[in-house]
């Protein structure tokens, strides 16, 4: 199973389980955080989201640079790029606070999806950075959009994007955009940065969550993200984009 989705106490948890190619985005994945927001919105119990990745190594590195290669042009790349920005936007917007919890690596779109959380709380092993840049597209399901919202200094929100490098979690949490940095059991991070959370009103955390997703809506931030898929899916049919995936490919062979 590509994924997992479990219910625990108050607690959506989404486990993204594709260790072989450090839990890769591929489309199960996708269908799979659609089926997560259906589920949040059918379930008026659920206080919390968490979405993760299985093992120590990665949260997520992307998409799967294996399969979505085979998109060549920029019509090809739009649908997939529409659909996951679509649903991540979806995930951004639940009616209840959402956290990353970025237990290694968070590249590329990983870094995207991290992003659009409320909370990130982050391995202190994880490297994390919108690296789109180094394969000669910009990030394409939303991030950068989410990531000029988020940070507290845009400078250093551009400064991410254009060096287009992974930083260590340390770096992350001095430019702001980690809210916890944890050392050792992720499961016992989560627990203690949620505890005090927990014992106020599910309805309490959605009339806050509204406020926000209210100044989203009064700034039409799907508007801009809709533009971010677009700048991205015209950047994917560059000869110097599937050069660099193609080296990525083929480097260890
Ligand atoms: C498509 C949308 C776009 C967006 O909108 O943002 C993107 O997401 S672009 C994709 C950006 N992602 C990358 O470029 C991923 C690059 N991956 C890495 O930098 C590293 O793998 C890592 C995440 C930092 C982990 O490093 P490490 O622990 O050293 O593992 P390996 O590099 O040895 O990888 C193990 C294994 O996994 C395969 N792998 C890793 N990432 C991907 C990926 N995104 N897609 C497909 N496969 C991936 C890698 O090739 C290795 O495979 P094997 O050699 O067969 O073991």
């Amino acid at each position: 199973m590509p994924f997992t989705l479990n219910l625990e106490d108050t607690v959506m948890k989404f486990t993204i389980n594709r260790p072989q190619v450090r839990n890769a985005i591929n489309l199960d994945v996708i269908v799979g955080f659609e089926k997560l927001v259906s589920a949040v919105h059918n379930d008026s119990s659920v206080k919390f989201v968490v979405i993760t990745g299985v093992g120590e190594d990665a949260f997520c590195s992307g998409g799967d640079l294996s399969i979505f290669h085979g998109l060549h042009t920029a019509k090809d790349a739009f649908p997939m790029l529409d659909r996951m920005a679509t649903v991540l936007y979806n995930i951004a917007t639940l009616p209840v606070p959402v956290i990353a919890l970025v237990n290694g690596h968070a590249v590329g779109g990983g870094c995207e999806i991290a992003t659009a959380c409320d909370y990130r709380l982050v391995s202190s092993r994880a490297k994390c950075g919108f690296i789109q840049g180094s394969l000669a597209i910009t990030s394409g399901w939303g991030g950068g959009t989410y990531l000029f919202e988020k940070l507290p200094r845009q400078d250093l929100a551009l400064q991410m994007l254009s060096q287009a490098k992974p930083l260590s979690a340390t770096a992350m949490l001095n430019n702001g955009w980690a809210t916890q940095v944890y050392e050792d059991d992720k499961d016992q991070a989560l627990e203690t940065f949620i505890a005090e959370m927990k014992k106020v009103e599910a309805s309490v955390h959605r009339a806050y969550k509204q406020m926000l997703i209210r100044k989203w809506t009064g700034q039409n931030l799907l508007n801009q993200i809709r533009e971010e898929v677009k700048t991205c899916s015209l950047l994917w049919e560059a000869d110097e984009h599937h050069q660099a995936v193609q080296k990525f490919l083929t480097k260890r062979k």
